[in-house]
């Protein structure tokens, strides 16, 4: 039996054959989910200018210091500054100037006096509480100072980086964009969701299964219809695709049939290998380069569970290369296993399971049955127990290495 390449190999051959895609200034809504493809340095100082932090009148504090209930302050009201009016550009000692929350501060003005603690008068006001010397003043460069580091490269960006990049005035930044990954399913038994079912047929849930993990990995997923068993129709599927694919995942005709399609398609170019991996489910694997670009083409095994496993341990750590996100595979956790596993020796056993965790730690615990066809059970689990290679059982109570499927990394 040709002996099974361990899965560290064949992702670091992977890694070694994706390469990150080039970056390019995208506008900040296009950038969401992406990585920073440059360091990015505040333009500006936020606040740009000293403002006001409250809806009221603006003072010198000298004037306002004793201001009480029994002993309020009467000033001349001089002119009113909202947000966006320039406005009054100096306050005299022994007057006051209504101003509105974001509205630039006056020179001469060190301190703002909220409207609750006046009468709110229009000609003049009557202060009848004092506020601190500064108080209600929102400073310039006191969030953010012309020049600071605000986001390094590789920064995958989320809405609140996109609302700084916006508030110091970024229309665009550079980002290594989303890959397009192309997902064909072959198979002569495959008919599309929604359409009638013979008896000797099924539906296609694979391609499903895979374009929404490619886009959930924040990939633009393409989801290309069923292609039949005939290799010359599967080859003329894959050469339309591959104008539109940064990346290429195909499921099914990889292992030792007679129909296997993808293999007979594919072994001949030379430049994609196929064999066994180390990893149950999911040993017969495929990957290599086709077409002028040398896209990158993963071919996954058929049964369901297979093709996810696969698709988490091989596909997910290229595509997220290719967008420049470090790590680029999941990480491992750690949990206790509430019963007991049994593997065999020389796979690494990808065990589905689910996740709990509460104040005594995190458990982790397995779902159905070992087929790699089971996705009803595939679909109740949210974590894979990773069991090594040389391991052949483990114990209720041990910890093990997990990955957690629904987290963001
Ligand atoms: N003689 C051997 N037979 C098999 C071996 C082997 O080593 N020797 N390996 C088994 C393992 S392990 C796997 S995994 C499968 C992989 O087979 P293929 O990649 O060639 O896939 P198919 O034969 O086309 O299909 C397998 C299975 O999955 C179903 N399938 C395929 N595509 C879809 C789809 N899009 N949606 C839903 N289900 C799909 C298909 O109907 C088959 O039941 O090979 C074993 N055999
Ligand atoms: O590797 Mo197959 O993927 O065990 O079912």
């Amino acid at each position: 039996m040709p002996e099974l390449l361990p899965v560290p190999d064949l992702v670091e051959r992977i890694l070694a054959t994706v390469s990150p895609l080039p970056d390019f200034p995208q506008p900040l809504m296009e950038a969401l989910g992406l990585a920073l493809a440059e360091d990015v340095e505040a333009p500006i100082s936020l606040p740009g200018f000293d403002n006001s932090g409250m809806d009221g009148y603006a003072v010198t504090y000298a004037d306002v210091a004793t201001a009480s209930e029994e002993t309020p302050v009467h000033l001349p009201v001089v002119g009113e500054i909202g947000a966006g009016q320039g406005g009054l550009m100096a306050l005299s000692p022994g007057t006051a100037a209504k101003i509105m929350t974001g509205a630039p501060v006056p020179a001469g003005c060190d301190a703002i006096v909220p409207y609750e603690w006046t009468d709110r008068g229009v000609a003049k006001v009557q202060i009848s509480r004092a506020p601190g010397r500064g108080q209600h003043i929102r400073a310039a460069g006191e969030d953010v100072t012309e020049g600071d580091l605000l986001l390094e490269h590789g920064t995958v960006l989320g809405p609140r980086h996109l609302g700084l990049l916006a508030a110091v005035g970024r229309a665009t930044v550079r980002c290594r964009p989303r890959p397009r990954v192309v997902v064909i399913s072959t198979g002569s038994e495959l008919r599309e969701p929604g359409s009638p079912l013979g008896r000797d047929s099924i539906y296609d849930g694979n391609s499903y299964l895979l374009a929404a993990s490619a886009r959930a990995a924040g990939a633009i997923a393409y989801r290309v219809g069923i292609v039949p068993d005939d290799p010359r129709t599967f080859t003329d599927a894959l050469s339309d695709q591959l104008v539109r694919a940064d990346l290429v995942v195909t499921s099914g005709g990889v292992s030792e049939g007679d129909f296997d399609v993808v293999k007979e398609a594919l072994s001949s170019l030379g430049s994609v290998w196929f064999g066994g991996v180390a990893m149950q489910p999911g040993k017969p694997q495929g990957f290599g380069t086709v077409g002028d670009d040398r896209t990158p083409i993963f071919t996954l095994p058929g049964n369901p569970v297979s093709a996810y496993v696969s698709f988490e341990t091989f596909v997910l750590p290229a595509i997220r290369r290719m967008m420049g996100k470090l790590p680029y595979s999941r990480p491992l956790t750690r949990a206790r296993l509430t019963h007991p596993i049994t593997s065999p020796p020389g796979r690494q056993q990808m065990v589905r399971a689910s996740y709990d965790s509460d104040r005594g730690g995190a458990f982790v615990t397995p779902v159905g049955g070992h087929g790699s066809h089971l996705l009803g059970d595939l679909a109740a689990s949210d974590a894979i127990v990773v069991v090594p290679p040389e391991t052949t059982g483990i114990s209720a109570g041990e910890m093990v290495q997990v990955l957690r499927l629904d987290e963001d990394f």
